[in-house]
């Protein structure tokens, strides 16, 4: 089938290589021409695990390509996917500008029949409004172009997209078409060949799909961290807690591994979009509301935890080691990463901060540009060196297991904050260090030296 894509980041590359791989003629259309330059010379702008042999692949053999010209990228196309950014304002609602300016540039340019599909998440009543925008460029045009619009919201994760969206759990479309989700059940038919995938509902439940869904991810975070935080004031271990309720089938393992607060591009911007939502037909989402709030404060967590310790000596004689720049584990992607709140905190204070990130390193470097008191290193352990102290605020899997003694070795002091509760008092056996996690007990080294320097 004949596929166009308009957006090319996490989601719409993905899309569009997954798309391509089950044999689909897919054309990516981005408004960004260094990212579109960038591809067609088979390179990618984003770090994404397996995604860049699929892109090179379907590219090398045909199957997609890359433009800007949005009118040339979907002359041929059935199906155009919208997946552009919907980045938050302000207010927490969401930024429908993307979104908007290509419903327009669909509605002057489109020749014949297409499927607009929304994979962007947006909040509910876009379709009606891309559809609008749509039909209004065509009369201003006074061209009668049949269309519809329809509800596809992604549940990709990154770190994982490629995986997620060649075996989804499902695949939601919104419309009120039969056609139309036939067409799309064939276009979706590969990725779903050991059981029927295709959930169709009205328009307005799918695009509310995708945002309690995340709600729904966002609450359990912001619960566990909660009891995490209780189980430091009662003396109990959130390791413990978190098999002991997971082991209930109703409850699971996913997603209450406790930490320092929900990040990235979605969590934060859709639990906010929902909020906004609800206040705008007169409701007070008062769970969302707590969820939102109890991950601002886990984002602080680990600072604070820092300030304790160093009380009252000022941070400002302190250097600071972080591993992990990234919001999670296998991406570059660095928005509301949890790294840079603790950042922002403790150099408010002075402290500086020696970091390190697999991959998230230069977008980072771009990000902090600002800051003097952050430095950027390319080496896990040569940013240890004469530092007071390691953080650890993202879980790769390099920092899992690391050579403690080395980390002993370089640092002043035998000092770990443990954002993503890496490790434990076995690991830690005969190192001296202190150590400070989230909802554990801490270690404490009573005999913890200052390494002479
Ligand atoms: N990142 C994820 O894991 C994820 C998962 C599921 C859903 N989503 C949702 O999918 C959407 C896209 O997210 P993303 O992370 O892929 O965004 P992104 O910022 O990585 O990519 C968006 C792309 O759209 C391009 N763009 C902007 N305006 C354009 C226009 N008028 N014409 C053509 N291209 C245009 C940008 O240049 C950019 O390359 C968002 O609504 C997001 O909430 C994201
Ligand atoms: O038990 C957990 C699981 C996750 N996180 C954190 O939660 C955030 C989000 O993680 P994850 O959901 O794995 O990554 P995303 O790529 O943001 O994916 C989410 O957001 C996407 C965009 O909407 C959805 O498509 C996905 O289904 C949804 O998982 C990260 O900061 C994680 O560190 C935790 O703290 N504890």
């Amino acid at each position: 089938m004949n596929v166009s894509i308009v957006g090319t980041g996490y989601v719409g590359l993905v899309a569009a290589a997954c798309f391509a791989e089950m044999g689909n003629q897919v054309t990516c259309i981005d408004v960004n021409p260094t990212i579109v330059e960038q591809l067609n010379q088979g390179r990618i702008h984003i770090f994404e695990p397996g995604l860049e042999p699929l892109v090179e692949r379907n590219r090398q053999e045909g199957r997609l390509t890359f433009t800007t010209d949005l009118a040339q990228g979907m002359a041929d196309a059935l199906f155009v996917f919208n997946c552009v950014g919907t980045p938050p304002n302000g207010d927490g609602s969401c930024d429908l500008r993307y979104v908007d300016q290509v419903a327009e540039a669909i509605g002057q340019t489109m020749e014949d029949y297409k499927i607009i599909v929304n994979k962007s998440t947006v909040p509910v009543g876009t379709a009606d409004r891309v559809r609008g925008i749509i039909q209004e460029q065509l009369d201003k045009r006074q061209c009668r172009i049949e269309f519809d619009v329809v509800s596809n919201p992604e549940f990709l994760k990154e770190g994982d997209a490629v995986n997620d969206f060649l075996k989804p759990d499902r695949v939601i479309v919104g419309t009120d078409n039969v056609r139309t989700a036939k067409l799309l059940e064939t276009l979706y038919g590969p990725f779903a060949r050991s059981r029927d995938k295709m959930i169709v509902m009205g328009i307005r439940s799918a695009e509310m799909t995708k945002y309690a869904a995340n709600s729904m991810l966002a609450t359990k975070i912001s619960f566990i961290n909660e009891i995490a935080n209780l189980c430091e004031k009662v003396g109990a271990d959130i390791k413990d807690v978190r098999v002991g309720i997971g082991s209930d089938r109703r409850i699971g393992y996913h997603f209450i591994y406790p930490g320092v607060g929900y990040g990235g591009s979605c969590f934060p911007k859709d639990v906010k979009a929902l909020i906004h939502t609800a206040r705008e037909h007169g409701m007070t989402p008062e769970l969302a509301l707590s969820v939102d709030r109890v991950n601002q404060h886990q984002k602080q967590v680990l600072a604070e935890k820092i300030k304790t310790h160093f009380s009252p000596t000022p941070l400002t004689d302190k250097v600071l080691a972080i591993w992990g720049l990234a919001f999670k584990a296998n991406t570059d992607d660095i928005r509301e990463s949890a790294a840079l709140d603790t950042i922002e905190t403790l150099t408010a204070l002075g402290m500086r901060i020696r970091a390190f990130d697999p991959v998230a390193g230069d977008n980072a470097r771009t990000a902090l540009a600002e800051n003097p008191l952050v430095e950027i290193g390319q080496d896990q352990y040569s940013i240890l060196q004469n530092a007071d102290a390691l953080a650890v605020l993202t879980d790769w899997n390099q920092f899992r297991n690391p050579d403690f003694a080395r980390i002993k070795k370089q640092l002043n002091n035998p000092l770990i904050f443990d954002g993503r509760n890496l490790y434990s008092a076995t690991m830690l056996s005969g190192f001296g260090f202190t150590y400070h996690a989230i909802g554990r007990p801490p270690i404490i080294n009573p005999t913890q030296q200052t390494k002479e320097i």
